[in-house]
């Protein structure tokens, strides 16, 4: 395969025999209670590149290696198998499928009769052996040759009913497994036991299924795949061994049992005449996968009849007449790196988890959904933990659960907010879905509360209250509406009297004045904080500017790449209606210390005059003197005026630390690097004309 081609070789016989070791390892733990610290590609990758190393040096296969054995040869089991219970072989895309196909028709001397198509379902092989139509042992494949008793699960297997229609003795064959709905509640359960929830559905049903003695019930689900008689020379094993396998599934489906016929909606078996039609049922079925509410990780393909399947025999590992198309891997464990909470349109209120990035089914993937706090509990979530991620098709990835055993005691719980991310108000947590309480309302209160912010607007007098009961008066919608309020409207609310109301619309009016770059601030544009609010104000000069420019121009402020340039200009675009409605209510829309934008520009010129003219100011400790009364986001303000930069971190490129009382590790730090330090009384004779 051209995949195992990409890989990075083993360089030697130790890094050979140390893969099998880990490989050995993680299939030992994969089996026997899913606690394996590699999701399956990375296994399978493993063990391409322990193939690939035995292809080239076959005389160094080590005897434990896994490759050619059922389970990796990782388990043994004590109870012999009737017929042995084998692995499937994988291809990976429809031209392999072809080939193999081919290839069996080869061994066959003519074409193969008939296919069956069925989901190749993630979970562990069992055999359930009935006795006269009682179900009496259940098995695991173990090694292919033996398996260990698991009859202890009887009874919690959906699909597997205690006693059949008929009293045969019957071996049935299948996938034991959880599905979504069984890993969901079985996580329940475990998290309020003992705070340990499965990592995926395959490690809940592995550990479920061997698990003895616990305190509370889990329930898995069972469906067969195959069936063959107990008395081997007796009537209905001859029947069973002589029919197609479509047939021999329908009689099981007959005496009560669970077959892949009712695997996940419209993905059940089905037969196909010709490999076109098996290739179309394949799509169909990786289709659907997203949607089944249990996991696949392929399509098995099978000769239907029962004289193709003899003919074709078995290899030690896998039967010659089936093949597993494999699906690319749907799950993938990461990092949990953060929480966010985001507040949709409608006011719904969810988290949504940032993790490390994760390449799954061809796509890289970042976030996933997390539908609620409950949830987050739910699934025993913490901060930094390991995560299991699912992604299939188009689906939104989900995080299924942690990884428990690979924490490092390093995990922290996961911060729920108590009140609304976005505008601070309350949450209502009666349903299941969080709500910010001002629902539709929640945006524009919180985007107008940043517009009269001190650093916006400054409109000191509009507090969240008085806002929020305009808007739900219908007199504002965004905050532009303010300007034109009439004192009416404004007296018309409740506990506004003559005085307050003349206030506020004093207060209102005199923000007209503002600058372009507190104006610009107040628009809430994305990527655009303050300071990024003032740079792009003073090179622009004028809202029109500000407007006409392109992602390309807006690159040309410092700070601004391609990236924010572009979200900027799309962002603009959507508030245009907000900023038509203040240039049209006589809004400032120019930057009095504006650079402008031409090179030649005598503002550019002036620039270069300013007393700290290409020079980056960080500001610590308290500021005494004439400046004490000043802000930490007004001593910025006031060194960007002065033409200096300012910034939060002292660097090599820091020009100037300006350091008032108790300064700490900054002043330490720039005092190491060298920086000139000075006081907040000589700082403020420096730039005395900007006080
Ligand atoms: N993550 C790990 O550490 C780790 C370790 C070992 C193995 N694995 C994974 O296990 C897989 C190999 O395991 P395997 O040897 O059990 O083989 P397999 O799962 O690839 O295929 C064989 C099995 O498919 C199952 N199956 C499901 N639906 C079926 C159907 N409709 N008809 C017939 N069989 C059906 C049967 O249980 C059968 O034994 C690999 O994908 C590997 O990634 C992972
Ligand atoms: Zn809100």
């Amino acid at each position: 395969m051209t995949e195992a081609l990409e890989l990075p070789a083993l360089g030697d016989e130790a890094a050979y025999r140390q893969a099998v070791a880990e490989a050995v390892a993680a299939a030992a733990a994969y089996y026997d209670d899913g606690s394996t610290a590699l999701d399956d590609d990375a296994y399978d990758r493993l063990v391409r590149r322990i193939a690939a190393y035995e292809d080239a040096h076959p005389d160094q296969v080590a005897p434990d290696s896994p490759t050619g054995k059922v389970a990796g040869g990782a388990v043994t089991g004590d109870v012999p198998h009737t017929v042995p219970m084998l692995s499937l072989d994988n291809v990976f895309s429809a031209a392999e499928l072809t080939a193999w196909a081919a290839g069996l028709e080869r061994r066959l001397g003519r074409p193969v009769q008939a296919w069956s198509v069925e989901p190749k379902l993630d979970g562990l092989a069992v055999a359930a052996r009935y006795r006269n139509g009682r179900l009496a042992r259940l098995i695991t494949r173990g090694d292919g040759i033996a398996g260990e008793d698991v009859s202890h699960a009887i009874g919690s297997v959906v699909g597997l009913p205690d006693r059949l229609t008929e009293p045969v003795s019957v071996e049935v064959r299948g996938e034991v497994m959880m599905t979504a709905a069984q890993f969901e509640a079985a996580n329940l359960v475990r998290v309020q036991h003992e705070g340990t929830p499965f990592s995926n559905p395959r490690s809940g049903a592995a550990g479920t299924l061997r698990a003895k003695d616990r305190p509370y019930k889990v329930e898995l689900t069972f469906f067969g795949y195959g069936a063959l008689g107990l008395e081997r020379d007796g009537r209905l094993a001859r029947r069973l061994d002589e029919s197609a396998h479509s047939e021999v599934m329908a009689y099981v489906a007959e005496l009560g049992v669970q077959t892949t016929t009712a695997a996940g909606a419209g993905a059940g078996m089905s037969t196909a005449a010709t490999l076109e039609g098996v290739q179309r049922r394949v799509e169909e079925i990786a289709g659907l996968r997203a949607g089944l509410g249990l996991g696949i990780d392929g399509i098995v393909i099978k000769a239907d009849a029962a004289a193709d399947q003899v003919e074709a025999g078995f290899s030690s590992r896998a039967p010659r007449w089936a093949i597993a198309y494999k699906l690319p891997a749907a799950e993938k464990i990461t990092r949990l790196v953060e929480v966010e909470w985001n507040v949709g349109r409608t006011g719904v209120i969810a988290p949504r988890a940032v993790l490390e990035p994760v390449e799954i089914d061809g796509t890289t993937v970042t976030y996933a959904t997390l539908h609620n706090a409950a949830d987050i509990a739910r699934r025993g979530l913490l901060l930094g933990d390991h995560v299991t991620v699912y992604k299939a098709g188009d689906v939104i990835p989900r995080v299924e659960a942690p990884v428990v055993h690979l924490r490092t005691g390093a995990e922290t719980p996961i911060a729920i907010p108590e009140t609304c991310p976005r505008c601070g108000g309350g949450i209502d947590t009666s349903q299941q879905r969080w709500r910010c309480l001002q629902g539709r309302l929640c945006h524009a209160l919180a985007s107008i509360s940043y517009a009269v912010a001190r650093d916006a607007l400054d409109i000191e007098t509009l507090g969240r209250t008085r806002i929020e009961a305009m808007l739900r008066e219908g007199l504002i919608a965004d905050f532009a509406d303010l300007f034109t309020l009439s004192s009416e409207a404004v007296l018309g609310l409740e506990r506004m009297g003559e005085v307050s109301t003349a206030n506020l619309l004093a207060a209102i009016e005199a923000a007209k004045a503002k600058p372009l770059n507190k104006v610009f601030c107040a628009l809430g544009v994305q990527g655009t904080g303050r300071s990024m609010s003032r740079r792009i104000a003073r090179h622009f000069a004028t809202m029109e500017a500000i407007r006409a420019a392109d992602a390309e121009a807006l690159q040309q402020v410092e700070g601004v790449g391609p990236e924010r340039a572009a979200l900027i200009v799309a962002e603009l675009r959507g508030l245009a209606p907000v900023i038509d409605k203040l240039v049209a209510a006589g809004v400032s829309m120019t930057e009095p210390d504006a650079v402008g934008t031409g090179t030649d520009d005598p503002a550019a010129t002036a620039e270069a005059e300013l007393p700290l003219a290409g020079k980056t100011v960080v500001v610590t400790g308290s500021m005494t003197g004439s400046l004490a009364a000043l802000s930490r986001n007004e001593m910025n303000e006031l060194i960007e005026r002065a033409g200096g930069r300012a910034s939060s971190n002292v660097s090599a490129r820091t020009s100037l630390l300006v350091a008032g009382d108790k300064a700490g590790s900054k002043k330490d730090k720039a005092a190491g690097l060298g920086v000139p330090i000075t006081t907040p009384e000589d700082f403020a004779e420096v730039i005395k004309a900007f006080l």
